[in-house]
């Protein structure tokens, strides 16, 4: 084990940035040859360069979100950093292992959620799967208890537990895989789209979980997600990549602003009014009505700003029913930050 694993201790609000890396990336690349039919005959090799030279350190405690379009590296960059995939060239650590070259040792420090795939026994009751879990891992039995008990009551599971894993729904089943991944205790928890599909109060339910856990036992987060309220509720520092490289690295509010995107808010009135249009009144973010449909009205206003004083003014000044925010598209976001650049 060499210097990298000596981390800064976690614990205490989750977010500390000192120390050297946990995670540490230095020009990491990986490029996969695919070959594919170029004729009746003829097959053709063609490179596809999926992380293109990517460097970041993530601290011990840090929750990070790591996000970008379609095919931009992401889940290859998750791959390589469980050991899944070995890189193709660069250096990568994972409290001071190198994840291809021992990823059993990695495993027992490590977990990981892939919201698209399940951990579990799909015959199988969660209780069953998670004693499984429980010989695999070689948990001693009263941590593997105190896990267990814990997650059932974060996350909800108690009722749960003795159904099978393909009578669950997509967010119970989510938050069983979550329980899961953390039975043995890890120290970093990758998380790959983990609300994806999921209703509005199993995400709340997914997200304080993570806040929770990041907060009381320090665990370091690597956080793929396409929705932004992920990443605005829980993270403080976001990643992008796209086409393989490291496009921006810093805050939620930066990179909104780098893409002076924009988020909407949705009002609906007691009554049909013209667009809701607010008096400049000090140096407030402006608003911008962008659609009108009987009621209901869309209003934008700069996504770097409050809607909270936005929304007090709204409903001192409108005959205000309901309201809601809504958080700007990735891709938009990603493709004007592109637009916005020198
Ligand atoms: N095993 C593989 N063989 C060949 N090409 C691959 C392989 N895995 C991924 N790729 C390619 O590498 C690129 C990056 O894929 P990756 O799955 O890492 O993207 P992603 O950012 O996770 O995308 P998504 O959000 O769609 O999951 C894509 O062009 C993909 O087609």
């Amino acid at each position: 084990m060499d210097g990298d694993d000596q981390g800064t201790g976690g614990g205490g609000g989750g977010q500390s940035a000192g120390g050297g890396g946990f995670i540490t990336l230095d020009g990491v690349e990986k490029v996969f040859q695919v070959r594919r039919r170029a004729g009746l005959l003829r097959r053709e090799r063609r490179e596809v360069r999926a992380v293109d030279g990517i460097s970041f350190e993530v601290a011990r405690g840090e929750m990070v979100g790591y996000i970008g379009p379609n095919g931009a590296g992401k889940s290859t960059t998750i791959k390589m950093l469980t050991g899944i995939l070995t890189p193709s060239g660069g250096r990568l650590r994972v409290a001071g292992i190198d994840p291809s070259r021992e990823r059993t040792r990695l495993a027992h420090r490590i977990g990981v959620v892939f919201g698209q795939r399940t951990t579990l026994w799909w015959d199988l009751p969660l209780r069953d799967s998670y004693r499984l879990m429980h010989r695999m891992y070689r948990i001693p039995d009263r941590r593997y208890r105190e896990n267990l008990d814990r997650c059932v009551e974060l996350l909800d599971l108690g009722e749960l537990l003795e159904v099978p894993v393909r009578q669950l729904s997509l967010g119970q089943r989510m938050r069983g895989d979550i329980a899961a991944a953390l039975l043995h205790d890890p120290e970093v928890l990758y998380l790959d789209e983990p609300t994806i599909g999921l209703d509005v109060i199993s995400k709340a339910k997914v997200r304080q979980f993570l806040k929770e856990l990041n907060a009381e036992r320090g665990t370091t987060v690597l956080l793929t997600t396409h929705d932004l309220t992920d990443i605005e509720q829980l993270c403080r520092r976001v990643m992008v990549i796209d086409h393989g490289r490291l496009m921006y690295d810093g805050s939620l509010a930066g990179l909104h602003e780098a893409g002076e995107s924009e988020r909407m808010l949705v009002v609906d009135l007691e009554r049909e009014l013209p667009p809701i249009s607010l008096a400049p009144e000090g140096a407030g973010p402006g608003l911008r009505a962008v659609k009108v449909e009987g009621v209901r009205q869309w209003l934008a206003f700069p996504a770097s700003a409050s809607a909270a004083p936005l929304v007090a003014r709204i409903a001192a000044e409108y005959p205000l029913m309901d309201l809601s925010v809504r958080e700007p598209d990735i891709e938009a976001v990603i493709a004007r930050m592109y637009e916005a650049a020198p």
